[in-house]
């Protein structure tokens, strides 16, 4: 498995119509053999027209979903279930994104429950935590994280960790163009790694393998800086990767960097 992992999460961005030209167009910028993983989360009613891009082009690129319901099936309005993701060839899901949370109102409880499903479904979750700017401010950012994943993985078991993927978004870099600097995302990445080395019941260290991507105004430019650092193994670009040639050039910096 590649050490770093670069994701594109489109948010609400693109129709079924519009999604295979940004699509065509990266493939043709980004080599089929990559030494870093690359990972597509477009809307859902974008995924199955994707899916079909990469499978033609035989890319290594794969394919995930923004958000996913706990229950397999059932009535219930509106929603997508893991099974349903799978079935169109997702493998990841992103969860817990703090728009979410802060414009669904999604609890942590909810999280959790998504957590185990995607787990159960043998795809892997890319739980996002991160803290907004008046909580960074009063100095809660670790309580606030640590809550987040305490919530977020309660009942999960330790050996179900090694198919996590944890995201840390600031919420106050999330689409501001103020990314969080090196050293910041470092320090919080620490933390999160010594949480989850608690929670999995871990030795000191036992946590080194989880992959922990930092999200929040990454572009072309500060994409090498933050890879530099050992605490940071990958991206989850939001903006920057609706432009196929800005989100190329991510991919392929992460590549160098690999
Ligand atoms: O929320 C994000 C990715 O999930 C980050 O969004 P931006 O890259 O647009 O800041």
């Amino acid at each position: 498995m590649a050490r770093n992992l670069i994701v594109g999460n489109w948010k609400m961005n693109r129709t079924a119509s519009e999604a295979p030209s940004l699509v065509t167009r990266l493939l043709e910028l980004v080599p089929a053999q990559l030494p870093v993983e690359v990972v597509l989360a477009p809307p859902f009613t974008s995924i199955p027209a994707v899916a079909q891009l990469l499978a033609a082009a035989n890319h290594r690129l794969s394919l995930g979903a923004q958000n996913a319901f706990w229950e397999d099936r059932g009535a219930y309005t509106g929603e997508v279930s893991v099974p349903m993701l799978a079935d169109l060839g997702c493998r990841y899901v992103i969860l817990g994104h703090s728009e979410r949370r802060h414009l669904l109102g999604e609890q942590d409880e909810a999280v959790n429950k998504k957590v185990k499903a995607v787990l159960r479904h043998g795809l892997f979750p890319i739980l996002c935590v991160g803290e907004t700017l008046a909580e960074r401010q009063h100095g809660q950012t670790e309580a606030v994280i640590r809550r987040q994943l305490d919530a977020g993985l309660d009942g999960v078991a330790g050996q179900e960790l090694k198919n996590l993927t944890i995201a840390y978004e600031p919420v106050w870099a999330i689409g501001t163009g103020q990314a969080a600097s090196v050293e910041q995302a470092a320090e919080v990445h620490r933390q999160i790694r010594s949480v989850i080395g608690a929670i999995g019941g871990m030795a000191a260290g036992g946590a080194e393998a989880l992959r922990i991507l930092y999200g929040g105004s990454v572009t072309a430019h500060n994409i090498g800086d933050l890879l530099s650092s050992r605490e940071i193994d990958g991206a989850l670009v939001g903006g920057a990767c609706l432009d196929p040639e800005v989100f190329a050039k991510i991919i392929n910096i992460a590549a160098e960097k690999s």
